[in-house]
């Protein structure tokens, strides 16, 4: 995969916008999201056949932009869709396990914020790590405590040469300092999901990091 995929991330779910999902996902992808992540979890979140479609609906919006699709926490579902790949933490099924069940072509994601997770995400052969929180963030109910950019600066500094996107917390304030810790891009859900704008709020955090 390449890095630049990972330059502006987009993570959503029905339950993050009271707007149409679908609308905000193409308003996002036209302010230059490179790459999204279907996360239907928490409060309100769809499940069964009802989030099984609306990530059909999503990943057509994807496919029209060539934008990769990528599916947060559920293989079984990211199988189903023939999705782009998989997100998976570290308290979600192990990554090895996860690529028996998924084709060699699917990107792998995993959630690393300790060098031990990097390693092992290394080593087990993900696409890319998401290290996080950076900041404080209201959108994960179980998020812990902001870890911050010089996780991704310790790390880099430690030899992971993995991609690496920061998630938790960014806005157009804050982006710039998640780059120059070293990573290849920014993952955010309500900067964008929230935004009066999601096409204007896409292309101001783009145009905010600079590699
Ligand atoms: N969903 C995520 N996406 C990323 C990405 F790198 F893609 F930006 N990084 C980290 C997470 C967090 O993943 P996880 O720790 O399993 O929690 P949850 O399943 O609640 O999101
Ligand atoms: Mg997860």
């Amino acid at each position: 995969m390449k890095r630049e995929t990972l330059s502006l991330y987009f993570i959503m779910g029905s339950n993050n916008t009271s707007e149409d999902p679908l609308i905000v996902l193409e308003q996002a992808i036209m302010g230059g999201v490179t790459c999204f992540q279907y996360r239907e979890k928490g409060s309100g979140a769809l499940t069964g056949i009802e989030k099984e479609k609306l990530g059909r609906e999503l990943m057509s919006v994807c496919r029209k932009y060539q934008v990769p699709f990528i599916v947060n926490d559920d293989v079984d579902l990211a199988i189903k869709l023939k999705a782009d790949g998989v997100h998976t933490g570290q308290d979600d099924q192990p990554l090895e396990e996860v690529k028996k069940m998924i084709p060699s072509s699917m990107i792998t994601g995993v959630s690393a914020k300790t060098l031990d997770e990097a390693r092992e995400a290394e080593k087990q052969g993900a696409d890319y790590i998401g290290v996080g929180p950076m900041f404080a963030t209201k959108t994960k109910e179980d998020a812990e405590a902001p870890v911050g950019p010089s996780t991704i600066q310790q790390l880099r500094r430690q030899k992971i040469t993995l991609p690496i996107v920061g998630i938790g917390g960014i806005e157009v304030g804050n982006a710039q300092q998640v780059i120059d810790a070293g990573a290849d891009g920014i993952s955010l859900i309500s900067a964008i999901s929230q935004a009066k704008d999601p096409e204007q709020a896409a292309r101001l955090l783009r145009e905010s990091i600079s590699f």
